[in-house]
């Protein structure tokens, strides 16, 4: 009996950006370089050797020497004194072009975005207009207006870049508008101006921060060119673009004045680039949960419907249970096909906590299969995860390389899949290919290795273990084919067995042994199971827990006796009243009509909206969130309250959401 170890808490992590940045070698060595910088020219009066126009005659164009670590210019002033001096005005300069832009930026494309129509037209046309004028030649005008003035030129610049980086905002507001969490606040009743400020803004500071530093790089050189020509700096000023200057003009008698100068101004050019570059990475790093806002807490005296809308609005960002075994949070999976991304599994969240048993049903298409098979890594060609997090045993495993994953896919986490044939090799024994797997887990071979796989084939109730051992696949009848699968997989002792339709292929008979097995080998190995089935009673035999997907979303996760008792979503009902275990004598059975909508053409609202007895003008209003009108009890309907007045305790749904019609149909 494998013995389960607690898992471990997961510790919520603060700065999760600052974390992941820090991991990055070349962040660490630009920020540290560009806190030097700033450091020591806010210090610039206690460093610096020299006041900025000490003149040392004797010295004038002199290389580095004791008395002048950097060098000396033509009139024989200090080059460290004078950069130091001059950092001020050139980080005073970056910092006004950076605020500017990003106090333009991020409201107008926070707005453009949220609110779209003629506001985002207007963006989308300034934006062109700026973007086909070089800011040079308005900053010049600018600085025919004000002589002189490097503050109106630097926020002239941070007008300039603004329009850019607000269509970056914008793009980024687009999909976070359709976030479930900002429809639940808008079903809520929150104003849209609170749902900008405290959803979207914080959804949006990681790619400002991002583009903050390309700006900043940018002011920085476009702060010394303007200096180099004089616009801004008068001739002999300590100032970094006329110290290049200067530089410049003594190039061929000494050289080495260019190189302090101009060496600071790239490395700080280049260090605020990799910071950019650093931070978009750490970004992706931190997840495409980065981009999703904190929902907002909830307050006293809310209305039920708004209490319901904020609890759902937490589910998309609810952090992962530590006391889950497998915790799978917004996982989106798209498949490629000729050139084009198609969503197939739209921000699936739900646990499967130790010793559980967790069923995903839906019809044929619904993306159970995707999900079960994104969790083990194993998406078929062209099949990707797009973003959300899978944590196993309290380690969030998404990030996990190739090799990691490896050695936890086939031990820890495994497989038995609805073709248990197609898991075998034809040209090899059982007894050969479940050797294999033993030598590969538990390091023994000969008696012992052999004795293993007896143990293993008496586990999974084969009565003749020798003879299987020595037998090829094709001699093998179905029901013997997937207990020798599951011996397969329950060779690495797995925590969390993912059964996809273990039993489909299988008659009916063998179907109710397989079953009874699977039950057995959980209770008897307190291993977790995630099992995909289109079949009810499957999940009512055997699951504590359910999850009900339709087009690629979770429309009902609920504990079994819960979801059977008191569905609290209107395709749960139609699959239940499509259940012909449910089938009275001489009734017509009843189904759901139409059809599944396929990928690449679900509404943006409800999904199952077309097909819903139930739908109102608020189901096509904008997409639904997840709800949770009972606790542990997730819904994805708006109209809960008035479909399932059962969603108080104790009462049983007056509805169904199907229509009679002759025929059979299960959940597929
Ligand atoms: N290899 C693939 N290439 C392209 N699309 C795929 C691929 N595999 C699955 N899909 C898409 O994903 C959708 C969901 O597939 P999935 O196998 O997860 O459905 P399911 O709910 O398990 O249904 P079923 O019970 O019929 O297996 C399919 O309808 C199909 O559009």
């Amino acid at each position: 009996m494998t013995h389960l170890a607690a898992p471990p808490l997961i510790r919520p992590r603060r700065f999760p950006l600052l974390r992941a940045l820090l991991r990055q070698p070349t962040a660490v060595v630009a920020l540290a370089f560009l806190t030097l910088i700033v450091l020591a020219s806010l210090f610039a009066r206690q460093l610096a050797p020299y006041t900025p126009d000490a003149f040392d005659l004797p010295a004038r164009l002199s290389g580095p020497t004791a008395r002048h670590l950097l060098g000396a210019d033509e009139l024989g002033r200090d080059i460290l004194s004078r950069l130091l001096y001059g950092g001020t005005k050139a980080l005073l300069g970056i910092l006004e072009a950076v605020l500017t832009a990003v106090l333009v930026a991020v409201p107008v494309g926070i707005l453009a975005g949220y609110l779209g129509g003629a506001l985002d037209r207007a963006v989308s046309f300034v934006t062109d207009l700026v973007l086909a004028i070089p800011a040079i030649i308005l900053v010049l005008v600018v600085l025919t207006v004000f002589p002189n003035n490097l503050n109106a030129a630097m926020i002239a610049l941070g007008l300039l870049v603004a329009p850019g980086f607000a269509r970056i905002i914008r793009g980024v507001t687009l999909p976070l508008k359709e976030a479930d969490f900002v429809a639940a606040a808008r079903i809520a009743g929150v104003s849209e101006g609170t749902i900008m400020a405290r959803h979207i803004l914080p959804g949006v500071t990681r790619t400002a921060i991002v583009q903050a530093s390309f700006v900043a790089a940018n002011a920085l050189l476009f702060a010394v060119a303007l200096g180099f020509l004089g616009l801004t700096a008068s001739p002999g000023e300590a100032e970094w673009g006329q110290i290049v200057a200067a530089a410049a003009q003594q190039i061929s008698t000494q050289p080495w004045l260019l190189v302090p100068s101009g060496g600071l101004i790239a490395l700080m050019a280049l260090a605020l680039m990799l910071l950019g570059n650093a931070l978009r990475d750490a970004t992706a790093d931190v997840g495409s949960a980065a981009e999703v806002a904190r929902p907002a807490r909830g307050t006293t005296g809310s209305t039920p419907n708004e209490t319901r809308a904020r609890t759902a609005a937490s589910s998309p960002a609810r952090p992962a249970d530590p006391a889950a075994l497998l915790s799978v949070r917004d996982l989106s999976v798209v498949f490629e096909q000729r050139g084009q991304e198609t969503l197939i599994v739209d921000h699936v969240s739900f646990d499967v906590h130790p010793g559980e048993t967790v069923g995903l049903v839906g019809e044929s298409g619904a993306g159970k299969s995707v999900t079960a098979l994104a969790v083990l890594r194993l998406l078929a060609s062209g099949g990707r995860i797009r973003g959300g997090q899978v944590w196993f045993e309290g380690q969030d495993i998404t990030g996990l390389d190739d090799r990691a994953f490896d050695r936890l896919r086939g031990r820890a986490l495994g497989l038995i899949s609805q073709e248990p044939l197609s898991s075998l090799d034809p040209a090899f024994t059982v007894g050969s290919q479940l050797g294999e797997l033993v030598g590969l887990h538990d390091r023994v071979s000969g008696t012992r290795n052999r004795e293993r796989c007896l143990e293993l084939l008496r586990q999974v109730q084969i009565r003749q273990p020798e003879r299987v051992l020595s037998s090829f696949p094709h001699e093998l009848s179905g029901g013997m084919a997937q207990r020798v699968a599951m011996a397969m997989a329950l060779s690495g002792r797995p925590r969390l067995l993912i059964a996809d339709e273990p039993t489909t292929a299988l008659d009916v008979t063998v179907q109710k042994e397989i079953l009874g097995l699977l039950r057995q080998l959980q209770e008897g190995t307190g291993m977790s199971v995630l099992i995909v089935t289109h079949n009810l009673g499957v999940v009512a035999d055997l699951c504590d827990r359910v999850l009900v997907l339709y087009a690629g979303q979770v429309f009902e996760d609920a504990a079994v006796d819960e979801l059977f008792d008191r569905p609290l979503n209107p395709y749960t009902l139609g699959l239940l009243g499509a259940n012909p275990a449910h089938a009275q004598p001489g009734e017509p059975l009843t189904v759901i009509p139409g059809r599944v909508p396929p990928p690449g053409s679900w509404p943006t609202h409800c999904r199952f909206a077309a097909r819903c007895a139930f739908a109102a003008p608020e189901c096509t209003a904008g997409p639904v969130p997840l709800l949770q009108p009972v606790n542990q009890h997730f819904s994805r309907c708006v109209r809960i309250d008035e479909v399932f007045p059962t969603a108080a305790p104790g009462r049983a749904p007056h509805a169904t959401a199907t229509t009679p019609a002759a025929g059979h149909q299960e959940a597929s």
